[in-house]
């Protein structure tokens, strides 16, 4: 029995039930007619995990008992099983920092440009999906307080939302929080914690926006990940120095369009990332010219910028840094952002997908960023 229901994973934390000590066998009574009885503890009850997470026990259960009957009592944990639960989680101790500091194997890739609207957060959900496509382990951090707009794109919204921004609320056990996982990729966005006191206009200030991003790094469970992903406001203020000091290891790809004025603050959020101890390692341009069914090719935000900020983040570094795509116009990408399925999934043969997983490939396959770095041993 214990075999069966150990092939029982939330599919939040994605460890085995038996390991995160959430079922017991109680009774198995030596008669074949008495029901074997069984205690199934959730983290809360209702929502979508627990109800695949009951599901998937009972047919376990049922592979190895056939027609025998059984038993299966459904509660929540106790305080004291849920304080175990964090520990066994978290590991002995409960680590109270995050796990994300220099030594970390986690690649930490925060996406920035210098102004808002431009893009970034389409080209933040597809790198996400098409890195995890290629069998990472990746999450996201939306850290963009005022165009939270990841949970929409990732399909996190509706009918399980109740924050009131519309995105779906994260389990919470204790102060352990649990990101929703979407095609593949946990996400955690500042959108999923507003509630009726906040009407999501709230005035960021540096040091709450700091808070907020430490304390997203620190209680939300991500687990191992190859790649985590930070969605930063656009602009280069408080949020930039924060992630230097939090993140020191981040590398930035910065995201831009053609347009000359977006490219000249591009150039600055660039180089505000790389003064507070963080490695340019890419740019990207997006609203890039694109061709249409007769060839003709649309401009509408002219051309190059993207190639002027890779040649100025360039100038005065041993490495130069790449343009790793350019992503053209598309309709097809705006109207899969909108649905929630990212583009380089549900319509991968479009221009703008090819050319956002050329760039996730050219991020995946460059030269190995642990050389040189201390290796953290790290219990799986
Ligand atoms: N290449 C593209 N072609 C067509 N539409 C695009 C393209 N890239 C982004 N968009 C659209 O532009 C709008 C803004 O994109 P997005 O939200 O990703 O920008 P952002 O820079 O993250 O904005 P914010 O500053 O608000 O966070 C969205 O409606 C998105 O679908």
């Amino acid at each position: 029995m214990q075999e069966a229901l150990a092939g029982v994973v939330d599919p939040e934390i994605r460890r085995p039930v038996t390991e995160l000590g959430m079922v017991d066998v109680l009774d198995v009574p030596t008669d074949d007619e008495s029901a074997v009885r069984l205690e199934l503890r959730l983290t809360i009850t209702g929502c979508p995990a627990a109800t695949r997470i009951e599901r998937d026990t009972r047919d376990a259960i049922e592979s190895v008992l056939g027609q025998r009957p059984y038993e299966l009592v459904v509660g929540v944990m106790t305080p004291e099983q849920r304080r175990e639960f964090q520990e066994r989680v978290r590991g002995p101790g409960g680590a109270r920092t995050h796990p994300f500091g220099r030594d970390s194997l986690t690649r930490v890739i925060a996406v920035t440009s210098g102004k808002g609207g431009v893009g970034k957060s389409t080209v933040t959900v597809n790198l996400a999906v098409a890195l995890a496509a290629r069998g990472l382990s990746v999450g996201i951090v939306d850290a963009d307080v005022h165009g939270y707009s990841v949970p929409a794109l990732m399909g996190l919204v509706g009918e399980h939302a109740s924050s009131d921004s519309g995105a779906l609320v994260p389990t919470r056990v204790g102060d352990l929080i649990l990101p929703p996982i979407a095609h593949g990729v946990k996400v955690i966005s500042i959108g999923m914690f507003l509630d009726d006191s906040d009407d999501g206009v709230v005035a960021w200030r540096g040091p709450m926006l700091h808070r907020t991003l430490e304390q997203f790094l620190r209680d939300v469970h991500f687990g191992d990940l190859d790649v985590l992903l930070v969605d930063l406001p656009p602009g280069t203020g408080d949020v930039a120095i924060s992630l230097g000091q939090l993140l020191p290891g981040a590398e930035v790809v910065v995201v831009t369009t053609p347009q000359p004025a977006a490219a000249d603050v591009a150039v600055r959020s660039g180089l505000v990332a790389r003064r507070t101890g963080q490695r340019v390692v890419g740019v990207i341009e997006t609203m890039s010219p694109a061709i249409g069914a007769n060839g003709e090719s649309f401009a509408l935000f002219g051309s190059g910028g993207g190639a002027r900020v890779a040649g100025r983040l360039s100038a005065d570094v041993p490495e130069p840094v790449p343009l790793l795509a350019e992503v053209p116009l598309s309709e097809s990408l705006r109207e899969a952002g909108d649905r929630g399925t990212p583009s380089v999934l549900s319509a991968p043969d479009d221009p703008a997908s090819r050319a956002l997983q050329q760039a996730a490939e050219r991020l995946a396959t460059r030269p190995d960023p642990l050389v040189g770095r201390p290796l953290g041993i790290r219990v799986r």
